[in-house]
């Protein structure tokens, strides 16, 4: 059994419109709804791999229940979200039909009492028993700490359970220093966190402050991974073009199981590059499509050494 926890879930709708352009009105020519937040879709990845996942996090209001809704028809995933009074947030995307590019828009959530988060932290120690790994995803809704991934990593690994961080800015930075297993950010959020923009030496800085392993995603490039084992690059054979939501949740899903399955490091990125460039082909934002991962995986992710110590 997997966890993945979403403080900050959301209805994930996205707007299909023959071409974006500001000031304007569009007319949408389709629009899909799903259960979203980064830990939602990294559960559902998990699960077309054949694995149990156990989902947390808060779900609130309409939303929240249309939330919940579209979880129940899931095979193996099991709904453990902490209700909140405040609803669940909406997110949008936009895809420009012409250029395929998507605008993102992501409402800040509900606002967290004080009680709710007790709550959830009471709940969280509990499903902790037994897992073999946790991951903690995405943003922080309004009312909850900065410092909640700091203290969740904490619990986690004073549980002996391996735990990833995949979040950004402050509540990142604040996570560091609680040590978590692994961390997954892409290249402007690890410049962010280390003020340096070469990835290497900022995946490297990010490991002094505290993850034992960062898998930094480079966008079309593929993935960076320094870890204590030694470093690697995995990249997609060729550019991939689509929608990119959800392709680092994709990759995420590929590291969380390859760690489970206790799979060599080459093949955890293989996995996690293929799920994630699978997931840019799929026309529904967040699916992958399962013939082109399995095709990356046969033959086309490159996973190359780098020199230099760990
Ligand atoms: O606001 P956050 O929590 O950082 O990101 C939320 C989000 O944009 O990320 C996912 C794609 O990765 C979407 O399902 C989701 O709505």
């Amino acid at each position: 059994m997997i966890l993945t926890v979403t403080l900050n879930t959301a209805l994930d709708i996205t707007y299909r419109v023959p071409a974006l352009r500001p000031h304007a009105s569009h007319r949408v020519t389709e629009v899909t709804e799903r259960p979203g937040g980064k830990g939602l879709n990294v559960a559902r990845v998990l699960a077309a791999l054949g694995h149990e996942v156990t989902v947390t996090g808060f779900a609130g209001g309409t939303t929240g229940g249309v939330v919940r809704e579209g979880l129940t028809g899931v095979p193996g995933v099991t709904d453990a979200l902490v209700p909140v009074a405040g609803a669940t947030r909406r997110t949008i995307a936009v895809v420009d039909e012409r250029t395929g590019d998507t605008t993102q828009l992501n409402e800040p959530g509900p606002a967290v009492a004080p009680a709710e988060w007790n709550a959830f932290q009471e709940a969280y120690e509990d499903l902790l028993a037994g897992v073999a790994a946790v991951a903690l995803c995405g943003s922080l809704p309004p009312g909850v700490p900065v410092g909640a991934y700091a203290g969740l990593v904490r619990v986690a690994r004073a549980a002996g359970v391996p735990v990833l961080l995949d979040t950004s800015g402050e509540p990142l930075r604040r996570g560091l220093a609680a040590r978590p297993d692994l961390i997954k950010p892409n290249a402007d959020e690890l410049a962010e966190l280390t003020g340096s923009h070469e990835p290497q030496r900022a995946a490297q800085a990010a490991r002094r402050r505290g993850a034992r392993s960062v898998i930094a995603s480079l966008g079309p490039e593929g993935l960076l991974a320094v870890t204590p084992e030694g470093r690697w690059r995995a990249a997609p054979p060729a550019h991939v073009r689509g929608n990119p939501t959800g392709a680092g949740d994709s990759a995420v899903a590929g590291l969380l199981s390859g760690l489970v399955e206790h799979l060599p490091w080459p093949d955890r990125l293989a996995r996690a590059v293929a799920l994630s460039a699978a997931t840019v082909l799929a026309p529904v934002a967040g699916e992958f499509d399962r013939a082109a991962y399995e095709e990356l995986l046969g033959h086309g992710v490159a996973v190359t050494a780098e020199a230099g110590a760990a």
